[in-house]
């Protein structure tokens, strides 16, 4: 081993030996509520346990309850919802380009450029309600921004009850998988030390993955979306890729800040693309170094960003597996998910 890669494993285990310590710091209440829980063998965490319906880590859950004892939504409160790997990081940053174009003048350095957007956006269950605080969010800058993992029917009461507004994006599940699994390998090998990637696709095809099953993640978004569209929007990864300026105008016009013709005609809608392009932030010194959320590494944040890397990971026997399992899971939702597009 050389001397950069036992600087690099001295630095992951510290972080797992952090991790292992957050959840030994879990309240008693949480301990127990755990205890009576299914769980499975964990992806980055020891285990993962069903709550409220879903595969959820351990310290997870207790920032779960307290969000949803305490977080109090305002009207004009955006939330980015998201399945992890699935352009979280991307929209995040779009979210906050589209919302605060008016305050960026051309003198300042664009918040962007000097920080990450997750730390613009913070996630509700990694940095607001972490280690059971209850932070005080009344002074935020409104519209206040958001970031979250947690599927619908587990959000906060006054999210669901308020005129708040929800941005949702899914993904090709298969690249979301191998996303999520070289992600993990990178940031985190040592959770994964005796999971293969055909055990750890077998566990996602059984809906085992944080935050999943995958298929019940995206309906809680869409059949939200189709009965209260104004409330929430819902994006495709591969859409958003594809069509890019036509979806950012979307994700402008939900909002309520629609771009006007001058701004487009100079250039603010394009600026922002730009800004949020996949090749502009992975090459920004802000986003090489450093960790985000539950102690991840922010440079893996930025892999490939393609459509379809799958096929360099999977048999078309998974594929065909997976593909199989989406359509029957969404059957009759009116989402539907081809993982060959
Ligand atoms: N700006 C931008 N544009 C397009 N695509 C982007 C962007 N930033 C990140 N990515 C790609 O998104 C994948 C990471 O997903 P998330 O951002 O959801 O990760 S996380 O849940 O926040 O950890 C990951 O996909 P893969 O490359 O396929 O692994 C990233 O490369």
């Amino acid at each position: 081993m050389t001397p950069t890669n036992v600087t690099h494993f001295e630095e992951i285990r510290k972080r797992v030996e952090v991790i292992m310590e957050e959840e030994d710091k879990l309240s008693q209440e949480c301990k127990d509520l755990i205890l009576s829980l299914p769980r499975e063998k964990g992806w980055r965490t020891r285990y993962l346990y069903l709550f409220q319906g879903f595969w959820c880590p351990p310290t997870e859950i207790e920032a779960i309850i307290n969000f949803q004892k305490h977080f109090q939504a305002k009207d004009s409160d955006v939330v980015v919802a998201t399945i992890p790997k699935s352009g979280t990081t991307w929209l995040k940053a779009l979210t906050f380009a589209i919302v605060n174009r008016h305050c960026v003048t051309p003198s300042m350095t664009h918040p962007l450029l000097t920080f990450n957007p997750h730390e613009l956006v913070p996630f509700f269950e990694y940095n607001v309600y972490v280690n059971g605080q209850i932070p005080d969010l009344s002074n935020m800058i409104e519209p206040r921004l958001f970031g979250t993992h947690i599927p619908f029917p587990s959000l906060a009461k006054s999210i669901k009850e308020s005129n708040s507004r929800i941005i949702f994006i899914c993904r090709n599940p298969l690249d979301t998988f191998v996303s999520a699994w070289i992600f993990l390998n990178k940031s985190m090998p040592e959770y994964l030390p005796e999971l293969t990637l055909e055990e750890a696709f077998d566990m996602y095809c059984n809906g085992i993955i944080a935050f999943g099953p995958t298929w019940n993640h995206m309906l809680g978004y869409w059949k939200e979306s189709i009965s209260r569209p104004k409330k929430v929007l819902f994006l495709k990864y591969e859409e958003l890729k594809k069509h890019v300026n036509f979806n950012v105008k979307r994700i402008a016009e939900f909002l309520g800040c629609p771009f006007t013709q001058e701004e487009e005609n100079n250039g603010v809608l394009e600026g922002i693309i730009k800004l949020c392009s996949f090749e502009k932030m992975k090459e920004l010194e802000v986003n090489k170094s450093g960790t985000f959320g539950r102690h991840f590494e922010k440079k893996h944040l930025f892999r490939k960003a393609e459509i379809g890397d799958w096929v360099n990971y999977f048999s078309p026997s998974m594929a065909k597996k997976l593909s199989q399992i989406m359509e029957e899971k969404l059957s009759g939702s009116g989402l539907s998910f081809n993982v060959y597009s």
